[in-house]
């Protein structure tokens, strides 16, 4: 207790936000030893997507300490001369981390470039490489809940930092002194508007979207920072400005109509879904608070709508931009969670395709030729024969291709329904779902993880586990992750694996039918085989 006292003291006399500052100061005058646990016992660590966590005191939270602590480390790791590109969201705090670690970087020697405004996580992972810098950092938490913030650091290569790097970053930070005691700048570039977005509008607007163009959109950013940039988006390639979803337009951190600003999360696409019903639209999009994730949805024959899986708006996507690309070493690639239909369609096309581990830092670092990249967490890169203009998932460019895509189908007299069963037909139905389970505690998640090592399921949805890959131990030539991965009775599979942006355990299943009489039979048939996966695996992770 006495060292944690001493820790939160040190912390306390250094910290420059007097909100966080009494925060602190009423635990130690409290005396709460959990709480002091909780924050001081632990400190943020670079996860699947940079430093991620709730707002607080302490080296377990996010605060202007623990960020001027990181971009401190940063610039260690960086060394002085070099530039570096900062970008923040909408939420609590966000822009003011992203002045701090501009104050410290610049004050350690570097030159940096902050954004006017903020922007999508996709306008500063495109700025890293449009300025050829040698970093960037966006200062964001995606979806997580408004109490939550993060910071995304990316290299030089445009894409986030994966290991070793992230270690040599942590182990620089490790090494950083007080930050009273940093120098500090103030002589940093402000990126306007016409400096930056406008090359990323019209990099995504040469993205391959076809000549299409008679499509009713609705589009809701979620209280993030994608509605402005997507409008414009949609205008420069020449689509009608999509109807909005007023009440998330505006960027709001406390996201007010939604319990998670997170678009798989139940509830999120309400009044996008009640707006599309409205104006009859052809396309319901949606966009994460940082407008790097997409997602879609399209009206079902019966009326009403339906939202799309990640998993078969990146089958859709993939096959369009196979068919939209033609450079003959071209590369698609999905991260082992996704669906395993991607690597059918690139068998059938004869295109190179690979498997990464869950996280678009390594999805884009796939190999040469990179055409297309996608996870089942709605996150899709898009590319040409030249290569992606974004180097990490990117909402906006998402959206657009989506609309190029289901504009020409609609002048076919298709739907991306229809397309659905068309791939379902050639390439077998492949159905996925995901279950996750949030935790208050994260020993739960090791608990579970162990039981599932020490007493393997023998059975799962009522089908014979025919192999079990421990992920820990590196499976397929991938780096070691924690994660189990279980290869069913009947052409199904099922991934266990620990989230590394939020406290919740996913499991990530898959099972393919293959399309014998009609495709309702079979999509009966996988929404009934799903759900007795869904109700095996809750019994026995018993969380
Ligand atoms: O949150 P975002 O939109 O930045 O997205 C980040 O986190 C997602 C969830 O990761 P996990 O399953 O480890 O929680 C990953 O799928 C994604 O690649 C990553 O960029
Ligand atoms: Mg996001």
């Amino acid at each position: 207790m006495s060292d944690l006292v001493r820790r939160a003291e040190e912390w306390l006399a250094q910290d420059p936000d007097p909100e966080t500052r009494a925060e602190l100061q009423e635990i130690l005058d409290s005396g709460d030893a959990a709480e002091l646990q909780d924050r001081f016992g632990a400190k943020l660590e670079f996860g699947t997507a940079g430093l991620r966590g709730e707002l607080g005191a302490g080296p377990n939270r996010m605060n202007r300490v623990t960020v001027m602590r990181a971009a401190a480390g940063l610039a260690r790791r960086l060394g002085a001369g070099k530039h570096v590109v900062i970008g923040y969201d909408a939420r609590h705090n966000s822009d003011v981390f992203a002045r701090d670690s501009a104050a410290v970087l610049n004050g350690a020697g570097l030159r940096v470039s902050l954004m006017a405004h903020h922007w999508p996580t996709p306008v500063l992972a495109f700025a890293v490489r449009h300025l050829d810098a040698d970093a960037g950092v966006m200062v964001t938490a995606s979806h997580n809940p408004p109490r939550d913030n993060g910071y995304k650091v990316y290299w030089g290569d445009g894409a986030q930092i994966v290991p070793p790097l992230d270690e040599e970053i942590s182990a620089a930070i490790d090494a950083v002194g007080r930050v009273d005691g940093l120098p500090l700048g103030d002589e940093w570039e402000t990126l306007s508007d016409a400096a930056i977005v406008e090359p990323y509008l019209a990099a995504v607007s040469a993205l391959p979207l076809g000549d299409a163009r008679d499509l009713r959109v609705v589009y809701t950013p979620m209280h993030g920072v994608g509605g402005e940039v997507l409008l414009r988006a949609f205008t420069t390639a020449g689509f009608e400005s999509p109807s909005v979803a007023e009440a998330q337009f505006e960027p709001d951190p406390d996201f007010p109509t939604v319990a998670f600003p997170n678009p798989e999360e139940p509830g999120a696409m309400d009044l996008a879904l009640q707006m599309a019903e409205k104006v009859g639209a052809d396309l319901v999009i949606a966009n994460d608070p940082d407008a790097d994730r997409c997602a879609v949805g399209v009206p079902i024959p019966d009326g009403g709508f339906r939202m799309l899986t990640g998993d078969e708006v990146g089958g859709l996507l993939g096959e369009y931009i196979i068919n939209h690309t033609s450079s003959p070493d071209r590369l698609v690639a999905a991260s082992i969670v996704s669906s395993s239909l991607l690597g059918k369609i690139a068998r059938a096309y004869g295109v190179r395709h690979a498997e990464t581990l869950t996280g678009f830092k390594w999805i884009v670092k796939a190999g040469d030729g990179l055409v297309y990249g996608y996870e089942e967490a709605l996150g899709y890169s898009i590319g040409s024969d030249q290569g992606l203009p974004v180097r990490d998932k990117d909402g906006i460019g998402a959206a657009l291709t989506v609309a190029g895509m289901a504009a020409q189908a609609k002048r076919e007299g298709r739907t991306l329904l229809d397309l659905l069963d068309y791939q379902a037909g050639k390439y077998g139905l492949h159905a996925t779902a995901q279950l996750s389970f949030r935790v208050a505690d994260l020993s739960l998640i090791v608990d579970a993880m162990e039981r599932l090592r020490s007493d393997p399921p023998r059975t799962l949805g009522g089908r014979t586990v025919l192999s079990t890959d421990d992920l820990s131990m590196g499976a397929d030539g991938l780096p070691p992750t924690d994660g189990l991965r279980y290869r069913l009775d009947g052409d199904a599979r099922v991934i266990i694996r620990p989230s590394g942006t939020e406290p919740k355990l996913k499991c990530y299943l898959e099972v393919v039918i293959p399309v014998t009489t009609d495709t309702s039979t079979a999509r009966a048939q996988a929404v009934h085989d799903l759900s007795s996966l869904k109700s095996d695996l809750s019994m026995t992770l018993g969380l």
